[in-house]
């Protein structure tokens, strides 16, 4: 075994070819073996194992940094930069993280797990280093689905304008989640035939070499007129980088060949690394979609597993059912189709379906621009990415009271993908906007009955759900909601547990045979119903979110109780102030103390004991 061998990157500069083919074939039995047990990014990160590999062949990591973004593609990295022997803990509780994480390794040079972060952290990077007189490689890998978000286009620009030494790699799989989309993925596509034209064009001139000099010269001189064309259109040029590719991003000894020469030329280049996502693996490359990032599977016999209904694909179908009773409704995504449920809707209205690629900021003021002429934009958007267009839902939703409704999907503690992807800090960020109204269903028909209720009201609203199963709701249903209104589920004589959202379950468990404990469905955080709190004051209340203590849903019912003068007992059960790292989204609410055992803790801390210790 060569895997065996390597425990740092030195360690691969003494193997011949062979011995890194063999290296390169065992690591993605690993990735595939280790995916297998703990779930991740399995398509993403086989197609990059030549890529890395060359990479750590031609630099030196750690004193070179290589930077990689999104941070999903680089299992293979992580098990030649002395974590193979914890791999096997990939995305576990207190095991490696499934992104590179600063504070995981020397190797990995920043924290990755939004996209289109790692131009600008080398911008920033080469800065520093020339600045300090250092000298070192700055080597960034951005993924073509990573390069659709303005962040990277916008650093690009920068990075152009200065001139300064970096290597930037485009690993170009035509992949984001789904399919790429944008301009620059249709030109990517044209390059490679491009590259064809030019293989094809290399064995036309040999035969005519061969044949005919004279016409040979012509048909050189047509090709020099057609690749000045060609740079002209080249987008890069226009940035100020020198382009260079499409290359085989499978050639693992052709990859080493380029990058000893690129690392050697001055101001920024950029290579084409053209690759297949899920190389290797079959069934990854004939779906790389499902495959992008699986649950467990088993590696002999890999299978596409229903993982049951959820919250997903509960919005999916309301919406495209929505869509037939509402001609104006129109449905945006940044690059997450599959992730929120959105397959059927696009299918089905495709003409009223918008997937804008990883830029969630363009989403939202797109989805402005829609409203403004007319039209019910949703914005399907997970809560952690939402985070990237906070200034867009201000500036050019809420300040104009547009009818833009945010269907925030990932809403909480999101489990293995980590602190990068939970989706914690909504409530925070939106309940201060003026205008904004935020909600969130106990179940499915809620959720259809919030939605249809939101496109009428009109004005900004968001409604947020978060990452589980929930009973699927009939279809055609459409239940009245009482807007603003909390729903008293269960009466109680000494205490009320004020629950929004995903916490409902753990309250209702916790109180459950107890009549001293009070459930209510607190499903409207802005509008809050002052009203039902006014009445419940005269009880101990305990409210409970899947949020940051900080800003959330306790927030606005204390700064509620303080505005109508009344003092109750409150206990706020909510995340703490850290980040939460990765592992089950059970054992990060235990950890938090939101669930059943930590609301009855919090009930007995309040001296309101459970019947069974009377
Ligand atoms: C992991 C995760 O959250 C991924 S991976 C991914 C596709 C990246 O495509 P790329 O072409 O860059 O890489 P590839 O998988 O190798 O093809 C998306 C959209 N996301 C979700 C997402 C959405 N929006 C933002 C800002 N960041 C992330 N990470
Ligand atoms: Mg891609």
């Amino acid at each position: 075994m060569v895997l065996e061998k390597v425990n740092s990157p030195e360690d691969l500069k003494r193997l011949s070819l062979e011995e890194l083919l063999q290296l390169a074939e065992e690591i993605r039995s690993e990735i595939i073996r280790v995916t297998a047990q703990n779930g991740g990014h399995l398509a993403s990160s086989l197609g990059a194992v030549e890529l890395i590999l060359a990479l750590h062949r031609v630099f030196d990591s750690p004193k070179d940094r290589i930077l990689f973004d999104v941070g999903h593609q680089a299992y293979a990295h992580k098990l030649v930069t002395g974590r193979k022997d914890r791999f096997h803990t990939l995305r576990q509780e207190g095991g490696l993280s499934g992104f590179t994480k600063v504070s995981e390794s020397e190797h990995d040079a920043i924290t990755a797990g939004h996209a289109s972060t790692s131009l600008a952290h080398a911008l920033g990077m080469v800065l520093a280093r020339d600045l300090k007189g250092e000298d070192y490689h700055v080597v960034a890998v951005i993924g073509d689905g990573a390069l659709t978000g303005g962040m990277a286009l916008a650093a690009l620009n920068k990075i152009g304008e200065l001139g300064k030494k970096m290597l930037i790699i485009l690993n170009d799989n035509e992949m984001s989640i789904s399919e790429n989309v944008g301009a620059l993925n249709k030109y990517f596509k044209e390059l490679q035939i491009r590259k064809w034209v030019q293989d094809a064009e290399k064995l036309g001139r040999q035969i005519l070499e061969h044949i005919s000099p004279r016409l040979f010269g012509l048909v050189d001189r047509a090709k020099e007129a057609a690749k000045l064309i060609l740079h002209q259109e080249n987008p890069f040029y226009a940035w100020g980088l020198r382009y260079v590719g499409p290359v085989d991003g499978h050639d693992l000894k052709g990859l080493i060949h380029i990058l000893e020469h690129l690392k050697e030329l001055d101001g920024p280049t950029l290579l084409h690394v053209v690759t297949k996502k899920g190389k290797g693996y079959k069934v990854a490359e004939a779906d790389p979609i499902y495959w992008h990032g699986p649950p467990g599977f088993n590696p002999e016999k890999p299978e596409k597993v229903s993982k049951g209904y959820s919250w997903s694909q509960a919005f999916g179908d309301a919406v495209t059912e929505l869509a037939y009773l509402e001609p104006r409704l129109f449905v945006l995504t940044p690059a997450m189709r599959e992730g929120s449920g959105l397959v059927r809707y696009s299918l089905e209205h495709p003409e009223r379906y918008l997937d804008v690629g990883i830029c969630e900021d363009v989403a939202v003021t797109t989805a402005a621009g829609m409203a403004l002429r007319g039209l019910k934009p949703i914005v399907a958007i997970y809560s952690t990415f939402l985070q990237r267009a906070y200034d867009q839902v201000i500036h050019d939703v809420a300040i104009e009271n547009l009818p833009v409704v945010f269907a925030i999907d990932r809403a909480g503690v999101v489990g293995a993908d980590g602190a990068t992807h939970h989706g914690v800090f909504d409530i925070a960020y939106l309940r201060t906007i003026p205008n904004l109204q935020i909600a969130a269903p106990k179940d499915a028909l809620e959720l259809r009955a919030m939605l249809k209720k939101a496109l009428e009201i009109g004005g900004p609203i968001a409604i947020r759900y978060p990452r589980d199963n929930v009973e699927r709701a009939p279809e055609g249903a459409w239940p009245e909601i009482e807007w603003g209104r909390w729903e008293v589920l269960k009466e109680g004589t000494e205490a009320y547990i004020l629950a929004f959202g995903k916490t409902l379950k753990y309250a209702l468990e916790a109180a459950a045979d107890d009549p001293r404990v009070g459930v209510v469905n607190a499903r409207f955080l802005k509008p809050l119903d002052k009203e039902t709190l006014r009445a419940l004051a005269r009880y101990k209340l305990l409210t409970v979110e899947d949020h940051q203590r900080m800003g959330g849903f306790g927030s606005a019912v204390l700064e509620a109780l303080n505005e109508m003068g009344l003092k109750p007992e409150v206990r706020i059960l909510a995340l703490p102030d850290r980040f939460f790292e990765h592992g089950t989204i059970p054992s990060l609410h235990r950890q938090a103390g939101i669930d059943a055992e930590g609301i009855r803790k919090a009930l007995q801390e309040m001296g309101v004991h459970p019947a069974y210790e009377r």
